[in-house]
């Protein structure tokens, strides 16, 4: 036998997640490995009637404090961290009746599930594994001798090395079982910690306190799949799940169409985050994005109204385009989405028949979640730099019509302020710096992600025309439309071209040195201007 094939002889089993236990472990056992399991797990095994070894009779204690304490033993930590061949090791387990533990298959208790589920403090604190992690650091450090094993998929390799070789692995699957191990293990420690800086933040919120940034941060995600390639077809890509259980393009389900490329989940995302700023009680909206960007936003009476209302605003640019829905897809709205190429739709549920008009385009990517993502619900944003990470809450401000500050001598009309609304909810998913024209519910032209703020109301205004054009207006429709801006015009030439182009109303955060310039000008041209007092920054 080579060198580097270790043969299984006893395995130590200890799984939350009993899915698939007893097939693998009678595999085990029929290649002569010898079970040791702790409590639940030996119970499951002995009671399909397979032999096994109740880890308290190793260690010679019950498990105790509530299983706080079961396989936290030199009898199981030395028997899975002993050099076989180092003959000190030999020495001390012969001397302490320590037996070679071979295997370890170990999947921990359900902390990020627990913590997923809404379960109090107390829950979250007692699924916080302790023997477990402990155990697969420790086999994992001792891959030259022993196989680790997180998941079932892990077992399932092993078993198939051990048929190839005699009985014993590899020591190729043996590493490659320790690197996942650890990242197992530290992405486990990454949810508990961030778990825990959330429940201290929240305390210091309700408290008043000022919230520090903690002082480390752990990352982990799982590997949701590898990529075709990333941005770029030179980038090699995969994405991974965090334990962050907000709902949308992971969590979908993928009904029919062609595997979802890098681009495509980062704009379907997206696409969905700025369709839930609508809530589907009040109408139906749809969004449809090209690069991260909407290219046309609109709420109807029926989603079908809402899609051709968004498809207007761009029709040229919502070629190969996503389009997201606040509400399950019908059959009209499907029929319709498939006049134009689009890559990609998302929605939260579709009906039978809707499903029915796609299945004729095979390649369109239908995806269809539970929930919407809820816009106000807290949780991280990340970005790479070099050296380092950004990290950031994600933008969950929300502006209602109550926090909106008149500045103007005219004041919006009610009209108006519903069109200012609603060009602000866009405005917050648009890339800076933008300009949005909205009007009767839906976007009328686009300005994004452009160095000038007076450039990206050029933008939007010659987008609105290419529209009126296309449609055979006989004008566009920033006639009498509201305008939104992100963040503060500067200068009042952002708001003339706005003006330029037919607005009657603008909406802003305010706060820049020459606001009374800026409301200056909006008065002289009977523009109604609000503040927000709070800015949607996108870069
Ligand atoms: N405390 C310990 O010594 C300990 N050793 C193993 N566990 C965990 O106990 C679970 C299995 O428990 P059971 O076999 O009783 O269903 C596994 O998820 C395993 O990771 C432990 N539990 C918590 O730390």
């Amino acid at each position: 036998m080579s060198a580097n094939l270790s043969p299984i002889r006893r395995a130590l089993i200890s799984v939350s997640d009993k899915a698939g236990l007893i097939d693998r472990a009678r595999k085990l056992v029929d290649m002569g490995v010898e079970l040791v399991s702790t409590g639940g797990t030996s119970k499951a095994i002995a009671d399909a009637g397979l032999p096994v070894k109740d880890v308290s009779e190793l260690t010679g204690f019950p498990e105790m404090m509530d299983g706080r304490v079961k396989t936290l033993h030199p009898v199981v930590h030395g028997g899975l961290l002993y050099r076989r061949d180092f003959d000190t090791h030999v020495q001390a387990a012969n001397e302490h009746n320590i037996g070679a533990i071979d295997l370890l298959y170990v999947n921990l208790y359900p902390f990020e599930a627990t913590v997923a589920a809404g379960k109090g403090f107390e829950d979250c604190i007692e699924n916080i594994d302790i023997g477990g992690p402990a155990m697969l650091r420790a086999a994992a450090k001792n891959a030259d001798f022993v196989a680790v094993c997180t998941d079932g998929v892990d077992v399932d390799k092993v078993i198939t090395d051990m048929e190839a070789n005699n009985g014993a692995t590899t020591l190729k699957t043996r590493r490659a079982l320790s690197a996942k191990t650890y990242a197992r293990t530290a992405a486990y420690d990454a949810a508990i910690s961030n778990w825990y800086v959330a429940q201290i933040e929240a305390e210091a919120l309700a408290d008043k306190e000022k919230i520090k940034a903690p002082a480390l941060r752990a990352f982990g995600g799982q590997l949701k799949q590898e990529l075709r390639y990333g941005e770029n077809p030179h980038q090699k890509a995969a994405v991974y799940t965090s334990p962050d259980s907000r709902p949308g393009v992971l969590s979908a389900q993928q009904v029919q169409g062609k595997e979802l490329s890098f681009n495509n989940l980062n704009d379907t995302n997206s696409a969905y985050e700025l369709v839930a700023e609508f809530d589907p009680a009040d109408r139906p909206a749809v969004a449809i994005i090209k690069h991260a960007n909407p290219c046309g936003v609109a709420v109807g009476e029926t989603s079908l109204e809402a899609y051709k209302a968004a498809l207007a605003c761009d029709p040229v640019s919502a070629f190969g385009g996503i389009v997201a829905l606040n509400c399950p897809l019908d059959a009209p709205t499907a029929e319709a989405i498939t006049q134009v190429f689009t890559e990609v739709v998302i929605a939260p549920g579709a009906s039978e028949e809707a499903i029915a008009v796609f299945s004729k385009k095979k390649n369109l990517r239908l995806l269809l979640t539970d929930a919407l993502p809820d816009p106000k619900a807290p949780s991280l944003d990340f970005r790479s730099i070099a050296g380092g990470m950004l990290v950031q809450e994600r933008d969950t401000g929300r502006i209602e019509l109550e926090d909106l500050k008149v500045v103007t001598e005219r004041a919006p009309t009610e009209q108006e302020m519903k069109d200012m609304l609603f060009a602000w909810r866009v405005a917050k998913h648009v890339k800076s710096n933008c300009i949005v024209y909205a009007k009767d519910d839906s976007t009328a032209g686009l300005g994004m992600g452009l160095v000038s703020r007076v450039d990206s109301a050029r933008l939007a205004t010659i987008k609105a025309q290419d529209a009126a054009k296309a449609a055979g207006w006989s004008e566009p429709r920033t006639k009498g439309c509201a305008a939104a801006s992100e963040a503060f015009i500067p200068f009042a030439d952002g708001l003339l071209q706005a003006i330029e182009a037919g607005a009657t109303s603008f909406i802003q955060p305010g706060g820049s040195v020459r606001d009374e310039e800026v409301i200056a000008a909006a008065n002289k041209a009977g523009v109604a201007m609000v503040f927000t007092g709070m800015r949607h920054f996108k870069h």
